[in-house]
């Protein structure tokens, strides 16, 4: 059926332009004869309601910060549904661990045959696996009831030192199980040890632990790079037979890291399990496990070295949408259409008439900033706005108004630097959502990554109408801040079709777009001076590439 479904949608002209309209359109085409049934299995297809499902194969940590409990709290945070496999039954706590009681490996056969032959798996996740049988009868049991992707955290020491797998589990992981997993997240010891105990000390040396391990056979390798020298940047390499990703973060100083790496697994298949690609998957891992950890720097629970965190801190704030799937790219603020209420009122204009022109002329993501608009009417337009949005793949921020995001679940908002601030906002607004934050300075841009942010906004470049009292930092201000950022930059004030180009010829690599008000919304038609704008960018593009 799914591919019966699949080939039709395909097949469909003209475009669909939602699921729905997509489900009527393949109906409708199918021969009179057959409509009916079709019906009836689209409608019940429509009423099954699948849950995205990781099965978790892990070691139970009594103390609860990693581990089997660690996978089922973070899977339950991401919105997904986690069974499990018992390798082992540790006594643990936040000092060390006491005891380890490996599962026999029968009964771990029987556990995977019980979950797999009954559940629709998604993803596998394994985790401590102590001893050699144990991972024969993983290997044995994904052969007999296949799934769409094995991610594996190759556990052997814990982050109080103690080991969880001893060295001679290494050949079984090399010749059986890393061929077979699609991600493999080692930490450095981890990466050492699967390559006989090559030394990693710098991110160079994890780009290269990362390629031998590919070698060995698993489709993508994460290697993080926690132990690196703490005056340093969180690095983590991502490696998927191609390209290197480094992706960077600053450092959450906090003690309470125990069980960081399976729930960044567990994350990871999670967002696997959702129907994420790899890098996705592995992004939006890593923002929830910094904006745990952030939320969770307080927390004394034990008198061990490395307390656990909170995977459930939402609980504690708003819930928001546990299946969005939509990661930011950076490339999106390219042309960065932001609206403003007194110039859709001076053309006679809807906020959705314009945002909806500006996206067909070629805006790649939009910023409702409405100053005069009263909250109910903010939040209709929002709302409105953001289906629109949906519809055309194009991101909706809100500009100030943490509180009209939530309420819309818009993508992100876009904050100054005397709102909120980004720490707070992230903790709101949960990983998932954009944050963009105006940066005048090297040192607001530092601290906006440092907080979290996902992209700044920096201007003026030239002098605006639009904004009263507005500082204008010109292109040098500009590209002295593009320079000290760490974040993609969107330029931002009195940027119209005759200066873009030099904005964009800066040449910066993380400049990533221009953000546009009058020129684009104080127009006669939004259409045409979008799509001038559009074209003006794209030359550049050209030339800077
Ligand atoms: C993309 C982008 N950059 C900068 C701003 C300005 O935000 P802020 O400093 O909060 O000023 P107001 O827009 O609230 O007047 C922006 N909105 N968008
Ligand atoms: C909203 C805003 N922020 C600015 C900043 O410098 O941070 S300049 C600005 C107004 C941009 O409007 P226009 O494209 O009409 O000049
Ligand atoms: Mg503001």
């Amino acid at each position: 059926m799914a591919v019966d479904f699949l080939t039709r949608a395909f097949s469909t002209s003209p475009p669909f332009e939602s699921i729905a309209h997509l489900r009527t359109l393949v109906v409708c085409s199918a021969p009179v004869q057959q409509r009916k049934a079709l019906a009836l299995k689209v409608m019940r297809e429509d009423l099954i309601m699948r849950i995205p499902h990781v099965l978790t194969v892990a070691g139970s940590d009594s103390g609860a910060g990693a581990g089997i409990q660690a996978d089922l709290k973070a899977c339950a945070a991401r919105g997904v549904y986690c069974s499990t496999v018992i390798t082992a039954v540790t006594a643990q706590n936040t000092v060390g661990i006491q005891g380890v009681c490996a599962v026999p490996e029968e009964f771990v056969a029987e556990q995977l045959k019980s979950v797999l032959s009954d559940m629709r798996v998604d993803v596998v996740k394994t985790g401590m696996l102590p001893s050699i049988n144990i991972v024969k009868v993983i290997c044995q049991s994904l052969k007999e009831f296949p799934v769409r992707a094995l991610v594996v955290d190759p556990v052997m020491v814990s982050t109080s030192g103690d080991v969880l797998a001893g060295p001679s589990i290494l050949d079984i992981f090399r010749e059986e199980l890393l061929p077979i997993a699609d991600i493999v997240t080692p930490n450095l010891k981890e990466a050492s040890a699967l390559l006989g105990g090559v030394q990693l000390q710098t991110v160079d040396d994890m780009r290269s632990a990362a390629k031998s391990i590919h070698d060995i056979g698993p489709r993508h390798v994460l290697v993080k790079g926690g132990d690196l020298p703490a005056s340093l940047d969180a690095v983590d390499v991502f490696f998927d037979g191609e390209n290197f990703i480094e992706l960077r973060s600053s450092r959450i100083k906090t003690w309470n890291t125990h069980g960081t790496g399976c729930t960044l697994a567990s994350s990871i298949a999670a967002e696997l399990a959702k129907g994420s690609p790899m890098l996705s998957a592995v992004e939006v891992a890593k923002r929830y496990v910094r904006t745990a950890l952030d939320n969770s720097k307080d927390i004394v629970i034990g008198n061990g070295p490395h307390g656990p965190f909170d995977h459930l801190f939402k609980l504690k704030s708003n819930v928001q949408n546990p299946c969005s799937q939509w990661v930011f790219d950076p490339n999106d603020l390219f042309l960065y259409a932001v609206t403003d209420s007194g110039m859709n009122k001076k053309w006679g204009r809807s906020v959705t008439d314009a945002v909806k022109t500006a996206i067909q002329g070629g805006a790649t993501i939009v910023q409702l900033r409405e100053k005069d608009a009263k909250t109910g009417k903010f939040l209709e337009a929002a709302k409105a706005c953001h289906n629109i949005c949906r519809l055309h793949g194009v991101h909706l921020l809100i500009n100030d108004r943490i509180d009209v995001a939530l309420a819309c679940d818009a993508d992100g908002v876009h904050i100054g630097q005397s709102d909120m601030p980004v720490a707070v906002v992230r903790t709101l607004l949960g990983p998932e959502k954009i944050i963009g934050v105006s940066c005048k300075t090297p040192e607001q841009a530092q601290q906006a990554w440092v907080d979290g942010a996902d992209y700044i906004g920096c201007g003026g470049v030239y002098p605006t109408n639009t904004k009263v009292n507005n500082l204008t930092v010109g292109l040098e201000g500009l590209k002295t801040v593009c320079l000290a950022s760490k974040l993609p930059v969107v330029a931002i004030g009195g940027i119209s079709v005759s200066n873009a180009r030099s904005v964009m010829e800066l040449g910066v690599p993380n400049l990533k777009g221009v953000a546009v008000v009058s020129a684009m919304f104080d127009t006669e038609s939004i259409l045409v001076e979008t799509q001038k704008l559009h074209a003006v960018l794209m030359e550049t593009r050209a030339v800077v590439k």
